[in-house]
């Protein structure tokens, strides 16, 4: 969890148009320019804890990006990152194009943190008249449906709501700011699994109509499986894998064997476990592998978990760098 706590930043932004840079003349992202780009990107809260360190990754415009990793990897950091509520301590986080905040680029985005800050007095009603009153393309249409999804009270306090309704709240200002760029950081951890389902329609929906760019953190990956068509696995603050979901399973193979003689291509293990006289080895390559095992296409499950079992090794350059800093 970050430090972030700028109230209802879903609300945010200035009340003047959009940025021609990165959007075609009708505002829509263009797709030259992509949404997020990381280079060298770092952040480091003390002097000696790096949350995120030399993360280079390219997400596409329109694309929706599951941020995946285990706690404390960084992905909550890089969602903030890329909201604006805080800076890098080192590299660039351009958001369409931009390196830091404009106010075009505000207007562009939404994000809803794990905290999702709202104002407890205010009543549902009130919340979305404030996203109206303050964001010139409000949709009150989509605002207003994901509220009745849930069946929401227009009158209900949102301080006396449960901890799902305040996230259909927050998720309600989001989509009703008609951003570019949704950035959500796992926003469907406390919601059931119907409005999760639900939820997830609206927002492949927002994302198929309008080209909405999408980065969703989760640590249901079954929740991401079929959903997104770009990945980012952070791993201990670095971007291990970043790109299309089917290209970088298709780069993969799950192999079993008989332990006994069987070799590995050299330098493409990304794990290897042994049970009894079994094997199953994660290989990142494409290439058929010669031997006495069976190759099958891993499942994403089996990809992620793979990659999150295997620690990722230090960097060489690491100590030099912390020296000189
Ligand atoms: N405000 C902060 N001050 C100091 N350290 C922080 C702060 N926020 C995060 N960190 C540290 O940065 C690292 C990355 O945290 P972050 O919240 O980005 O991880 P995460 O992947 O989102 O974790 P989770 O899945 O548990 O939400 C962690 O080691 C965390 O302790």
């Amino acid at each position: 969890m970050t430090d972030a706590t700028a109230a209802t930043h879903a609300i945010s932004g200035p009340l003047d148009g959009v940025s021609t840079g990165g959007a075609s003349s009708d505002g829509t992202p263009s797709a030259a320019t992509p949404a997020i780009e990381a280079v060298g990107l770092g952040k480091r809260y003390r002097r000696d804890r790096w949350a995120l360190r030399d993360c280079e990754f390219t997400v596409p415009a329109g694309r929706i990006c599951g941020v995946v990793g285990a706690n404390g990897a960084g992905k909550s950091t890089l969602l903030t990152l890329a909201a604006r509520l805080i800076e890098p301590t080192e590299g660039e986080l351009r958001v369409f194009g931009e390196a830091s905040s404009t106010p075009e680029t505000r207007a562009r985005v939404a994000c809803v943190t794990q905290e999702k800050p709202l104002y407890p007095s205010f009543t549902v009603a009130g919340t979305l008249l404030m996203g109206r009153e303050l964001n010139p393309g409000w949709d009150e249409e989509v605002a207003q449906r994901v509220i009745d999804m849930g069946e929401l009270r227009l009158d209900a306090r949102v301080g006396s709501l449960s901890g799902g309704q305040r996230t259909r709240v927050a998720l309600a200002l989001a989509l009703g700011k008609r951003a570019d760029l949704l950035l959500l950081d796992e926003p469907m951890s406390d919601l059931d699994p119907l409005a999760r389902h639900e939820l997830m329609g609206v927002l492949m929906a927002e994302a198929a109509e309008r080209g909405t760019t999408i980065l969703v953190s989760s640590h249901i990956l079954p929740e991401l499986d079929g959903v997104m068509d770009h990945l980012l696995l952070v791993q201990a603050g670095r971007i291990r894998l970043s790109g299309d979901p089917e290209e970088i399973l298709d780069s993969h193979q799950l192999l079993t064997g008989i332990a006994e003689g069987a070799e590995l291509p050299a330098g493409t293990a990304v794990e290897r476990r042994v049970r009894g006289r079994q094997v199953t080895a994660l290989l990142h390559t494409g290439e058929p592998v010669d031997g006495p095992w069976e190759s099958v296409r891993p499942s994403l499950e089996e990809l992620l978990l793979a990659y999150l079992r295997t620690p990722l090794p230090p960097p060489a350059t690491a100590p030099d760098r912390e020296a000189a800093a």
